[in-house]
């Protein structure tokens, strides 16, 4: 079934952003959140609890088998931190959220990460993980990379999207009323 509205990866290293970016994107376009971290608590598709990562161990397959249902009919915002998992059809946009290593840092201490992840993630989001993982699993024109080292950007940002969401849905209504 072709979707009415688009499904949007908004992806990064934690800290980045993703869940400040969603919450607005959702309440400017009334797009729906899913926020994969309570997927994955409410529907338990894990497979406990790692004490050293203070993190769930994600059971990807349930995690797929709960989310399905949820994007099925599009007009998803999917907010994590990995990406590759989602099957390319599910997906019309991949947006991956970067931010300077001494904002990330000052986001994660203030967060009082343990330093094993802290030292993790900075080192992630130096090597570009996230966005290589984004362009080694969907096509390059879906994949955007997009600044987020303050309020400014985060609205920069925000207007793109909007834009392209509006694009998107005139595009698709345009093929709807073709093949019909
Ligand atoms: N563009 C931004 N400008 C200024 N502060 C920001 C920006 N984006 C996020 N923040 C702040 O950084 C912190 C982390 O943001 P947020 O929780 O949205 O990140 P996240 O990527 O969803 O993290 P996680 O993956 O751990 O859920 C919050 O305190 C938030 O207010």
């Amino acid at each position: 079934m072709a979707r009415t509205s688009p499904n949007i990866i908004i992806t990064g290293t934690p800290g980045v952003g993703k869940t400040s970016h969603c919450e607005l994107l959702a309440e400017r376009t009334g797009l729906k959140h899913l926020s994969v971290n309570d997927i994955v608590k409410t529907s338990e598709c894990h497979e406990g609890w790692d004490e050293e990562y203070q993190s769930w161990i994600v059971d990807e397959d349930k995690l797929l088998d709960a989310m399905e249902p949820m994007v099925q009919e599009g007009g998803c915002i999917i907010d994590w931190h990995a990406c590759d998992l989602f099957p390319k059809s599910w997906i019309d946009l991949v947006v991956v959220l970067r931010v300077d290593s001494t904002t990330l840092y000052d986001r994660l201490s203030a967060r009082k990460y343990p330093e094993i992840k802290l030292q993790e993630n900075l080192d992630s989001e130096i090597m570009e993980v996230l966005l290589q993982e984004a362009r080694d699993s969907y096509e390059p024109e879906i994949v955007v990379e997009l600044q987020s080292n303050s309020a400014e950007e985060m609205d920069t940002n925000i207007d793109r999207i909007e834009s392209w969401l509006k694009q998107w849905k005139e595009n698709n209504a345009e093929e709807g009323e073709e093949e019909s």
